[in-house]
């Protein structure tokens, strides 16, 4: 390898390193301006020397001329969504249900409920091949170009496999600060908040944009997988987290509703230290069998339902002068 492979090896290695610290350990070591400096610098010398440009190089997410519009894509396995409920008695009548249409004892896994947006990832042989919205459940829009630009998503999956996999795509709240600043020294309105931010984003037509916007996913679904090997939800999480593909790490399996109303005490006073934005927390079945026998309704599984938090009494300071008078 001569030293210019040498440099660049090194150049892409700094440039994961600290996408590692901004996105997993939220602890970044140098400034955004340095991050770009360095990714500015390998693009000149890729563009210089394409021979090489190697697929999984950080330079390979931000490719593709703005689009004139989105094309359609269309769900093989429509992508659901969540029932809410609002206090724990309504979490109990759904414990109730539950138990009652599968006749025997349930364990669930709690999630926390990332507030973002809802998207679909297909990798063929390992290639990142195609991301999509939700949309109507049946119906979403391609935003491949965009999700390529999300650094905690990878480009290749090292053993191959050809899967899809439905998660969240959410705006980490360091990466909204830095936006909202940017955009309030330029005069700019700002994002009411990190699900408007992360949703704006994803919906820009020119990829370049979407990459400034430092978005991350975490992913806790699958469309098609082997139901022979993966029995249950708390399997399948770990099935995605062996795929190479970034899975939160605060899940729980609960083996009773006593768990499952300890970790929402947890997480409901831990919420402020998340370096990313919660709105609730997901209750899901954790046996595939039950979740078959549960089934689903029109929009939403009945297999797993959201408790969401109360909404934030956020007075701003127009209402709290208003009150004042
Ligand atoms: N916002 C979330 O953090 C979150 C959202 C969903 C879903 O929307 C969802 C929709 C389905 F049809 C099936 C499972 C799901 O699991 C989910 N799990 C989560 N943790």
């Amino acid at each position: 390898m001569n030293e210019r492979e040498q440099h660049l090896r090194d150049l892409r290695a700094k440039l994961n390193q600290y996408s590692y610290q901004y996105y997993v350990e939220d602890n970044p070591s140098v400034p955004d301006s340095e991050y770009d400096r360095l990714m500015n610098e390998l693009i000149a010398i890729e563009t210089e020397h394409p021979e090489l440009v190697t697929p999984d190089s950080p330079t390979q997410r931000v490719g593709g001329e703005p689009l004139k519009g989105f094309e359609k894509v269309t769900h093989e396995i429509p992508m659901l969504s969540l029932g809410d409920v609002f206090n724990e008695a309504e979490l109990l009548d759904f414990d109730r249900r539950v138990r009652q249409a599968v006749g025997e004892e349930v364990a669930y896994v709690c999630e926390l409920k990332i507030d973002g947006l809802a998207i679909s990832l297909t990798y063929e042989a390992g290639a990142f091949v195609l991301g999509a919205t939700r949309g109507d459940g049946t119906t979403g829009e391609n935003i491949t170009n965009n999700l390529r630009t999300v650094r905690t998503l990878p480009l290749t999956l090292p053993n191959g496999e050809t899967v899809e996999v439905r998660g969240e795509c959410y705006m980490p709240k360091r990466s909204f600060d830095a936006l909202n600043k940017a955009r309030q020294e330029k005069g700019e309105p700002l994002f009411a908040n990190p699900r408007n931010a992360a949703a704006g984003s994803l919906r820009q037509l020119d990829p370049k944009v979407t990459a400034h916007r430092r978005l991350s996913v975490f992913l806790y679904s699958a469309g098609r997988f082997d139901r022979e090997k993966i029995t249950s939800h708390w399997e399948l999480l770990q099935y995605i987290r062996k795929l190479g593909l970034p899975v939160n790490p605060e899940s729980r399996r609960c083996t009773s509703m006593h768990e499952v109303f300890d970790y929402i005490k947890e997480y409901t006073e831990k919420r402020d230290q998340l370096s990313y934005g919660i709105d609730g927390i997901v209750v899901k079945v954790d046996s595939m069998a039950q979740q078959a026998a549960l089934g689903n309704t029109v929009k939403s599984p009945k297999w797993m339902i959201a408790y969401k938090f109360p909404a934030e009494e956020v007075v701003s300071t127009l209402e709290a002068i208003e009150i004042s008078v």
